[in-house]
């Protein structure tokens, strides 16, 4: 799906009452603190139901408000919507109706974003890589979010009975749940992230061309290759019921991307590791695109950062390619002069104090 009006209401500094967005690429630009990235903050949260920047949800609530309001109105005519209160407590409507879940929200819009601090959290700990894939595969795979539910359950029967000091006959039933349901869930990631490896030279081909041919992924599942998940639980289960969690299994699997065999951020420079993920990120909506028919939105905040001209060419040049509806924020339009396309099938924004105008 792509957005076609956007409506925002107290959502942080923003106010934005049926703006009409390009199917493809839209540019915002604004001064610091007018509200560029509260917009994008927006969109985001209508995909995941959370925010890129803090996980106090209440902060997203303008301060002389007591909940905010975001809804769209897609190109097949579909309405979504959500308003958060200062209590916590959620409204979503999918085409009017009530819905319950976000994840019922989060299966109509696939929304990825990229920010100048996206590339230290991906390269820092796991949490970021394990949550970018599984986007992925919560919508490239249909049977994905049901296994991951159920697995999510099972492991956190697994770490009672390990906290708890519960042992035998019920201790080995949930054991033996997780061990299958990792392998499942290993399996089915593994598969998914060849696909992604294979669509992720073609973009890199495209926006890192000189790195491209030494550049690879490197899938671990949560436990050693060489290992059966059985006997490592049974030979860690003392030390397992010392930290009373599960150390091995499905939740502990990480993708690493290494440039010739050593470890991208430690030999790419920030305007290359930027150009890394937006092939990745591109790499990651191209399968859901294939496999949804719908078009994922791209977000790309603070375009000017890190990138020179000749990388920000290649960026347009992707663009191009991408189906994909893409919002690009920049403070100063020249940070935008290469990306800008020469056809006019684009829309340009301008945020002023968090009012949105088309230019
Ligand atoms: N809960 C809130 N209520 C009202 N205003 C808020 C709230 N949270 C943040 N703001 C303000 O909203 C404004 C928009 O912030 P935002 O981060 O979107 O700006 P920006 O245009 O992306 O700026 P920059 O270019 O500096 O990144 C800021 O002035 C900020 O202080």
């Amino acid at each position: 799906m792509s957005i076609q009006k956007l409506y925002v209401d107290n959502f942080r500094n923003l106010t934005i009452h049926n703006s009409e967005f390009d199917p493809a690429l839209n540019f915002i630009l604004g001064d610091n603190g007018s509200g560029k990235s509260s917009l994008l903050e927006s969109i985001f949260f209508l995909g995941h139901g959370k925010s890129f920047r803090t996980t106090k949800l209440e902060n997203l609530v303008n301060r002389e408000a007591d909940k905010f309001t975001v809804a769209i109105k897609d190109d097949r005519d579909s309405q979504l919507g959500i308003s958060r209160h200062n209590d916590g407590k959620c409204t979503i409507k999918l085409n009017g109706a009530p819905a319950y879940k976000l994840s019922e929200m989060a299966k109509h819009v696939a929304v990825q974003i990229i920010t100048p601090e996206t590339f230290k959290l991906f390269f820092g700990g796991p949490k970021e890589r394990r949550r970018f894939v599984d986007l992925g595969m919560f919508h490239v795979e249909h049977q994905f979010a049901e296994l991951w539910r159920e697995f999510r359950r099972v492991l956190l029967q697994r770490n009672a009975c390990l906290r708890t000091g519960v042992r035998g006959q019920q201790y080995e039933y949930w054991t033996e749940l997780f061990v299958q349901q990792s392998e499942i869930l290993a399996a089915l990631r593994k598969q998914y992230v060849v696909q992604l490896s294979e669509e992720l030279q073609r973009w890199l081909a495209i926006l890192l061309p000189e790195l491209s041919e030494g550049i690879a992924l490197q899938y671990s599942r949560g436990w050693g290759e060489k290992h059966q998940l059985t006997e490592l639980l049974r030979d860690c289960e003392d030390k397992e019921r010392q930290y009373g969690y599960s150390s091995y299994g499905a939740q502990k699997f990480d993708v690493k991307f290494h440039y010739q065999k050593m470890s991208i951020d430690q030999v790419l420079s920030r305007g290359q590791q930027k150009m890394f993920l937006m092939a990745l990120t591109v790499a990651q909506a191209t399968l859901i695109f294939n496999q949804q028919q719908v078009r994922p939105i791209i977000l790309i905040d603070d375009i000017g950062a890190e990138l020179d001209t000749d990388s920000r060419q290649r960026l347009a040049a992707a663009i191009e390619q991408l189906q994909c509806q893409v919002f690009i924020t920049a403070i100063e339009k020249s940070a935008l002069e290469p990306i800008i396309p020469k056809h006019n099938k684009y829309k340009m924004f301008h945020v002023k104090h968090g009012i949105i105008s088309e230019v």
